[in-house]
């Protein structure tokens, strides 16, 4: 099957949607805009497919309400703009998918959410939930209490974790920009990509950080890399115009489609891949990089070279080769503190310690195919 019709055909679709496409220049919601996008997502719900909302705009939102000319650079006016939008944004779409007799669940997620197993599997219950009973669940970063350390910073990375979180058969990425293109289309021609069969379609694409409006955060670089995340998960993405949401939610030949390039991972280790937060780093020789990531074994004590970070038995760590390349990331079963003595060459006399798994298989998740 094509990666389009995959898209058309997907049960459970994630729609992503940027601050830029929800608001004008001035600094408040667009209705017509967001309207239309209701529309889109309605028609879909109506063909008989389930659709998660992962919506951005609440600061742009709140910008004019509150008399701010642009957008704030520092975190706390931020957070109040956001504070103000984010109810303009929620009621405008209980408002506008009212319309549909559909109703809406807002689900604002902290990095915290995602990053911790526990919260993660209740972001989970509450959005399988919602769809259970039939409603739209609107997601969108809680921007109120996220500080500059711990936030996501682009919802479509958030859009992507979503994606796969709730098993979700497509992801859809909705801009101010159409497709991606082999160089920002803002600074000259360009050439549309429509397809991402792998990693050698986008080689030497340029992709900006920041976009037209002023309004976004991630550009088309954090566009990239979350379709490369869920692509990577298995799950296939489709980046196109939100002016265009009917075609691109519907069959139409549209925006830039990404294959999906790796397995789908169960929800435990796409969390250990891509959400959790590592707490430290081992590099690791040679073989020992050889035999967790091709032969699939488990870590043992005398293949790491150094251990850094301040992390306990229990907590995710990343692997790394001796160039410093992250190829992996696992659960410890030492502290960091433990581990010193126990590291080093194979042919010293061993402790029992040094043979018992650092990392077990099972909790070992390498990332290479994703790089
Ligand atoms: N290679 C590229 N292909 C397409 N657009 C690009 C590229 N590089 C930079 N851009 C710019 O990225 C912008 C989209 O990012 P952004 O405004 O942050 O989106 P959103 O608000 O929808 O999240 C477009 O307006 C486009 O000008
Ligand atoms: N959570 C923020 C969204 C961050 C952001 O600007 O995202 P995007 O417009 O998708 O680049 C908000 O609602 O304003």
């Amino acid at each position: 099957m094509s990666t389009r019709a995959a898209v058309a055909g997907a049960r459970l679709v994630v729609v992503k949607v940027g601050s830029s496409s929800l608001t004008t220049a001035e600094g408040g919601l667009d209705p017509a805009r967001l309207d239309a996008l209701v529309d889109a997502v309605a028609a879909r719900r109506a063909a008989g497919s389930q659709v998660v909302l992962v919506s951005s705009g609440a600061i742009a939102a709140g910008l004019a309400p509150l008399g701010l000319a642009r957008r704030p650079r520092d975190l706390a006016t931020q957070q109040a703009a956001a504070s103000v939008g984010q109810i303009a944004l929620g009621h405008a779409y209980v408002a506008s998918f009212w319309r549909y007799s559909l109703r809406v669940g807002q689900v604002l997620l902290t990095a915290d959410d995602i990053v911790r197993r526990s919260h993660y599997r209740n972001a989970q219950r509450t959005l399988t939930r919602l769809l259970a009973l039939g409603a739209v669940p609107v997601v969108n970063e809680n921007d109120t209490v996220a500080t500059e350390e711990i936030r996501f910073g682009d919802n479509d990375r958030l859009a992507a974790l979503v994606a796969h979180l709730i098993g979700a058969d497509a992801l859809v990425l909705l801009s101010d920009v159409d497709a991606l293109y082999d160089g920002d289309p803002r600074l000259g021609a360009a050439r549309r990509i429509a397809e991402v069969a792998d990693e050698s379609d986008v080689e030497g694409v340029r992709a900006g950080t920041a976009g037209a409006s002023g309004l976004g955060t991630g550009g088309m670089a954090s566009k990239l890399a979350a379709a490369r995340l869920a692509a990577a998960a298995g799950v296939p993405v489709l980046l196109a115009a939100a002016s265009d949401a009917p075609n691109a939610l519907g069959q139409a030949d549209v925006g830039t489609a990404f294959a999906a390039t790796g397995r789908r991972l169960t929800s435990r280790r796409f969390w250990l891949a891509y959400a959790a937060d590592a707490t430290g780093t081992l590099t690791l020789d040679d073989g020992a990089v050889a035999a967790v990531v091709d032969r699939r074994r488990s870590l043992l004590a005398p293949g790491i070279t150094t251990v850094k970070g301040d992390f306990q038995a229990g907590d995710v760590v990343e692997l790394a080769t001796l160039t410093g390349k992250v190829i992996a990331r696992g659960i410890t079963n030492f502290d960091a503190t433990e581990l010193p003595a126990l590291i080093g060459h194979p042919t010293q006399p061993h402790p029992t310690d040094r043979r018992r798994e650092v990392i077990h298989a099972d909790d070992l998740v390498p990332l290479t195919h994703t790089t």
